[in-house]
């Protein structure tokens, strides 16, 4: 796999990235330490305009997943299971101003979201790591919170994901880098997985597998819908496909994962992708389950995520 950095580059990492015992967000650039100012955009924040260490210092869990609202709803749930002194009300969302993601932030959880595919959530990545980069975070484990369609298995189960894979059922994500192609790897973080694996065990009202997890550039062509606008395969060809996924060991299809797990990986952050399954893809195309069924389902990974961070802070008795 080529490196991201030139062998002549890689001693220009920041002494930041390793003090003994703590893990910090690697950020693979020469050029940044010596910038004036960096601004995080799509963030609407900065290095000059907002002081990032104060106000992003103390993070220890960031939780991202596509929707605005999923998120919004995320942070208040975690407001409420943390037991947190201040009020609802000051939650706010710390992007407003750029109209592109949204953030929220309680206690030591940031919550943000990154919208629909890998060029949007692979925006939102690089100002994210530059963020916990900038606020000298540590020890930070990063998990999408998503939705899936499921292969095989039943439509409300939730998938950890321990290999994220591409359309061809390979473990990489490839990166077009100026006019070359860049292989970058996609394992997830297999004791984080597993933790989180241990912590859904009790709560058995709905299946968690852990398996791999495919990632597609579209909804509809690349997961072998036939309900699209453009079809250009047969019914029997999309299932085979389907099936030669499961085969594979795919329990689950989405549109982010390779990208997240390869930036996370190469920046120093451990990461986990819990998805929820949506339907079951290899009986129908279409999601129409009811409104309130789908809003449940949405909320299952985020019962998982809740217990892990409440268990990591030592808050599972207080709040359980
Ligand atoms: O629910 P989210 O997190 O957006 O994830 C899934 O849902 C979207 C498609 O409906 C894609 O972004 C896919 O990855
Ligand atoms: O089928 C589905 C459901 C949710 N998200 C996807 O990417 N595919």
């Amino acid at each position: 796999m080529a490196s991201i950095l030139p062998a002549s580059n890689t001693s220009m990492r920041s002494d930041r990235n390793t003090y003994v015992g703590k893990s910090f967000v690697h950020v693979k650039n020469p050029y940044l330490d010596s910038m004036d100012e960096d601004v995080l955009y799509h963030l609407d924040l900065g290095t000059k305009t907002h002081n990032l260490p104060e106000m992003f210092g103390d993070v220890k869990f960031v939780c991202v997943g596509g929707s605005p609202n999923r998120m919004k709803a995320f942070a208040l749930f975690m407001h409420k299971e943390l037991r947190l002194a201040d009020s609802e009300e000051d939650i706010k969302d710390i992007c407003a101003g750029a109209d592109r993601y949204c953030m929220y932030k309680i206690g030591p959880v940031l919550s943000i979201s990154h919208g629909m595919g890998i060029p949007a959530i692979s925006i939102m990545l690089h100002e994210l790591i530059k963020l916990l980069y900038h606020a000298r975070s540590s020890d930070v484990p990063i998990i999408r919170i998503g939705t899936s369609g499921g292969i095989g298995i039943a439509p409300g189960s939730v998938v950890i994901t321990d290999e994220a894979v591409d359309s061809f059922f390979k473990p990489r994500f490839e990166q077009a880098i100026l006019d070359n192609i860049v292989n970058r790897r996609t394992e997830l973080d297999k004791e984080l997985a597993e933790e989180l694996f241990n912590c859904s065990k009790e709560i058995s009202t709905f299946p968690t597998v852990i398996g791999h997890t495919m990632c597609t550039y579209d909804f509809y062509e690349g997961q072998g819908r036939l309900d699209e606008a453009l079809c250009s395969f047969s019914r029997e060809k999309g299932l085979d496909y389907l099936k030669r996924a499961y085969n594979a060991g795919i329990r689950n299809i989405e549109m982010e994962s390779t990208v997240f797990a390869a930036m996370c990986r190469l920046c120093g952050l451990k990461a986990a992708v819990v998805c929820v399954t949506l339907l079951n893809r290899l009986e129908c195309d279409q999601i129409n389950s009811p409104h309130d069924v789908l809003v449940e389902y949405q909320k299952r990974p985020q019962l998982r995520i809740s217990k892990f961070i409440k268990q990591r802070l030592g808050l599972c008795d207080q709040t359980s």
